[in-house]
């Protein structure tokens, strides 16, 4: 395992539960500049966590190296009208270009919504899992249920970071109704070894171009492999998120955070360079998108309800610098914001189940 000296913040998990006093302020100042985090200490609060991890890590590992191509395509997202299910290398897109990237697409697990008007209630319906290995289901969700906690504890101490009012900002990820669950998303991903261009690679291609994340909050777990850089919002230098290799998470604020907190907090591009074609072996990482309910409306924390000494902050134009256009999934409601992320990601699979006629949002084109 590396053990790299971390260029981003280390803020405790152990201490965002025993001392939150202490906890918040860093937080603050850890979102106001940098924007992304590393979480550690979290085997204090679930004593499984490292065995958890393991087992999450290596259940994916034995699914992308183990079960057959057409295993694998019975179980396609193309197969699901709810953007379930696994994605070949080459079939997802950032910013029209290919990702170099193997993936399984997971949701909250739901039946079809009953009545899907608007379209984007579409998104919500079954995952889609690899017969074979049952027990990848079993650990991904025992899995997925840790993060939602994690999750849970973070979004509530972010919103206490801006305001008295944390509900301002905790309230759209929150439903009463089982239809419409909080609509997080996660990824199982696998980065293959990557020919250069010139050796049959293509120009441009990286394991994921460069994005800013559409959700609430993104919680990641990534192998020892290394290769996720970050651009400094302030600076626009890219620098290398190095696994830590003591069972840490990485966390940053998506879009969704962005809005809510008067963009005094920032969602920051990121990437994964291609893995050099020399590595043995892919790179995994597992990325959970904690993000609100698909009919929540998203309006910003008004800046009569911050805290007093980030209110003129919030004022100020903030430049940010950034090789990809910003703010491209701003809605107020969050189910359009998330069905024009993820048609325009899976065009081909937007044009099997619904495609232009049908689409009153526009899939990934946005409309009105
Ligand atoms: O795999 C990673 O390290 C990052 C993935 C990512 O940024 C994403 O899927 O949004
Ligand atoms: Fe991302």
């Amino acid at each position: 395992m590396p053990t790299a000296t971390p260029q981003l913040p280390v803020l405790s998990y152990a201490e965002a539960l025993n001392s939150p006093s202490t906890f918040i302020p860093a937080l603050r100042e850890t979102l106001l500049t940098s924007g992304f985090f590393y979480l550690a200490d979290i085997q204090q609060a679930f004593p499984t966590w490292d065995a958890d991890l393991k087992a999450a890590f290596d259940v994916s590992r034995r699914f992308f190296e183990e079960v057959s191509v057409e295993e694998k395509e019975g179980m396609a997202m193309r197969e699901s009208k709810h953007f379930r299910g696994w994605s070949g290398v080459g079939s997802e897109r950032t910013k029209g270009v290919v990702d170099l990237r193997e993936q399984i697409d997971l949701g909250p697990e739901t039946p079809p919504h009953p009545s899907p008007a608007p379209i984007y209630l579409s998104l919500y319906g079954p995952n889609l899992y690899p017969p074979s290995q049952p027990s990848f289901a079993t650990t991904i969700s025992a899995y997925r249920s840790h993060l939602e906690i994690i999750a849970r504890v973070l979004l509530r101490l972010i919103g206490e970071s801006l305001t008295s009012s944390p509900e301002l900002l905790t309230a759209p990820f929150y439903s009463e109704d089982p239809t419409t669950p909080p609509y997080s998303r996660m990824k199982v991903v696998s980065y293959p070894p990557a020919p250069p261009p010139g050796e049959g690679g293509e120009e441009g291609a990286l394991g994921v171009g460069a994005h800013a994340d559409g959700g609430g909050l993104t919680l990641l777990a990534q192998d020892s492999t290394g290769g996720l850089q970050v651009q400094k919002w302030d600076t626009g230098e890219w620098i290398d998120v190095t696994p830590l290799g003591r069972g840490e998470l990485v966390l940053n604020i998506g879009q969704v955070i962005e809005n809510l907190s008067a963009d005094l907090y920032t969602s920051t591009t990121h990437r994964v360079l291609p893995v050099p074609s020399t590595s043995p072996r892919s790179r995994l990482s597992i990325p959970f998108f904690f993000s609100p309910v698909l009919t929540s409306s998203l309006t910003s924390i008004p800046i009569s309800k911050l805290h007093p000494e980030l209110q003129a902050q919030a004022l100020k134009e903030k430049e940010v610098k950034s090789e990809v256009k910003r703010g491209d999934l701003k809605e107020v409601v969050f189910g359009r914001a998330a069905w024009r992320g993820i048609t325009r990601s899976h065009v081909e699979v937007w044009e099997r189940w619904y495609g232009a006629e049908k689409d009153p949002v526009g899939g990934p084109e946005r409309k009105g």
